[in-house]
């Protein structure tokens, strides 16, 4: 390769950035990565299989030498001020032409002024998610490609071979303008919270509802993953189950803190929807869940207060499981439809062109929220490419209303045991209120006027109107 030019180069050769890089070598495409870190250099080079074309340089200013022209280079490093310096150290050496593309889970708004910025210099800024960690980047991720459309076409075709196939049609499609790549990533994070921690409350369920230990968990999970829950997330929970602790003869998820993390993508989500406006109450409920997780003394020292209710989680094994089954699957389909419903106007009030059909079709395989489900939405979005709710297609309808008298039973039974379940209470009460002709909130306009004089719409005449309210009387 001494006298030759890369395909292609790499920004941060971290967990994500070598095994992309490395996913690419082995589809044929000399690739080329930076990172400061000398040793990531190495071990990329080492990691590489044999007979690829991979190399790993600690000066930028070598990797774009070393780069066919127009370039194309990647970044992933993290979302925000690393960006943005990534940026201004790769603008000098660039030319007109050049394709940039961010691959982290970076806002669309930064994403947005990122596309701007660049234009200026006559080069393409593409936002690009990539859903799968680091085995999708290594062997086929899902990828969620965004903006310039010709800057798009000139990455295609190696986006396309190392991205997941599902019956041979690769994971990757073109998402829409400018920030939409990463606007769908945002989503599909949000509804990967959300369906977290659907499952975890589902664990939570089977464990006091049904005394299952970690092996028959293990055994739930995976006959689970064998049906119509099919899906990453629930594979790798019946995982989780099996794994020891090196540290005690415990199994790891029984010492595994309950604090959870996240890094502000669920979080994303529900402030844009907000935004928009459009209800996203299963996202809220798992993004508040991890931050109340977080409040671990204020709860311990609650527990001490304020007397449990007495476990009345006494279902026949059997039947609990298959009523958990159902919740899971109800709710899960919920999330999806918050998320979806969230694209649907994202995509209208953004002009940001988003096409659902593809989207579906690019998360059914590589990312982390791919389940048999997506197929079933493949099709909804087949009937109806514009469909505002996927809960209004006629198929969806079908597996809701098979399920949906489980999910009362456990909500039900789960909030007299005092079983933390918000998820799928969220997921059970936004389908009440989706399918309700006439909520109750004629009230709060009345309520609005009263204090107010924010005036109320009548449904037996057009116009807006205000009444004097008679005030205590
Ligand atoms: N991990 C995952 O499962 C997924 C991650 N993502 C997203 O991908 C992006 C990368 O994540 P991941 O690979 O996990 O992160 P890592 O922390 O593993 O790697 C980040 C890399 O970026 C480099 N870096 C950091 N700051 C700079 C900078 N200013 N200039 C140049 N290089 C820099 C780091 O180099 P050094 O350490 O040498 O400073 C490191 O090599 C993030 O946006 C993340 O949210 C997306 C999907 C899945
Ligand atoms: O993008 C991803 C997968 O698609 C990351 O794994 C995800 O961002 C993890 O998020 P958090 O740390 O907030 O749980």
């Amino acid at each position: 390769m001494a006298n030759s030019l890369y395909d292609f180069g790499m920004i941060g050769l971290g967990v994500m950035g070598r095994n992309l890089l490395l996913n690419m070598a082995d589809h044929g495409f000399s690739v080329i990565g930076f990172d400061k870190d000398a040793a990531k250099n190495n071990a990329l080079e080492t990691a590489a299989t044999p007979g690829t074309t991979v190399k790993g340089v600690s000066e930028l200013s070598t990797m774009i030498q070393l780069l066919e022209r127009p370039r194309k280079v990647m970044m992933l490093v993290p979302a925000g001020q690393p960006v943005d310096d990534v940026i201004t150290s790769l603008l000098p050496l660039l030319e007109p032409g050049d394709v940039v593309i961010d691959g982290g889970n970076s806002h669309y708004t930064d994403t947005l002024r990122r596309v701007q910025q660049l234009r200026e210099q006559g080069i393409h800024f593409m936002g690009i998610g990539v859903s799968g960690g680091e085995q999708g980047a290594r062997t086929g991720p899902s990828i969620m490609p965004g903006g310039d459309e010709d800057a798009y076409a000139k990455v295609k075709p190696m986006l396309e071979a190392i991205a997941a196939k599902v019956k041979g049609v690769p994971c990757v499609a073109y998402l829409g303008k400018e920030g939409a790549g990463h606007y769908v990533k945002m989503v599909h994070n949000g509804i990967e919270y959300a369906i977290m921690q659907l499952i975890s409350e589902s664990y939570t369920l089977l464990k006091l509802g049904a005394k299952l230990n970690n092996d028959q968990l293990h055994e739930v999970f995976k006959s689970w993953n064998l049906g119509s829950l099919q899906s990453f997330l629930v594979e790798i929970t019946a995982d989780i189950f099996l794994q020891n602790d090196d540290k005690t003869d415990k199994r790891l998820i029984d010492v595994i803190s309950d604090k959870a993390g996240s890094k502000g993508t669920g979080k994303w989500t529900s402030q844009d929807a907000m935004e928009l406006p459009v209800a996203v109450p299963t996202i809220d409920t798992a993004v508040a869940m991890r931050t109340i997780s977080g409040y671990k003394e204020q709860r311990l020292e609650a527990a001490g207060i304020y007397k449990a209710p007495e476990n009345t989680l006494h279902a026949p094994v059997d039947m609990w499981i298959q009523q958990v089954h159902d919740a899971l699957y109800f709710a899960t389909i919920l999330s999806y439809a918050q998320g979806l419903a969230m694209l649907h106007e994202a995509s209208k009030d953004l002009k940001m062109d988003i096409p659902l059909p593809e989207v579906v079709k690019v998360w059914r395989g590589g990312c982390i929220i791919r389940s048999s489900l997506l197929e079933v939405f493949t099709q909804a979005y087949q009937q109806n490419a514009d469909l505002a709710n996927i809960l209004l297609d006629k198929g969806v309808a079908y597996l809701i209303e098979s399920v949906e008298a489980n999910t009362r039973s456990v909500v039900a039974q789960a909030a007299t045991a005092g079983v933390p379940v918000a998820g799928l209470m969220s997921a059970l009460s936004y389908f009440d209120a989706f399918r309700t002709g006439r909520m109750a909130t004629n009230l709060i306009q009345a309520q609005r006027d009263y204090f107010g004089a924010h005036t109320y719409q009548r449904i037996d005449m057009p116009g807006t109107f205000h009444t004097e309210w008679q005030h205590n009387q």
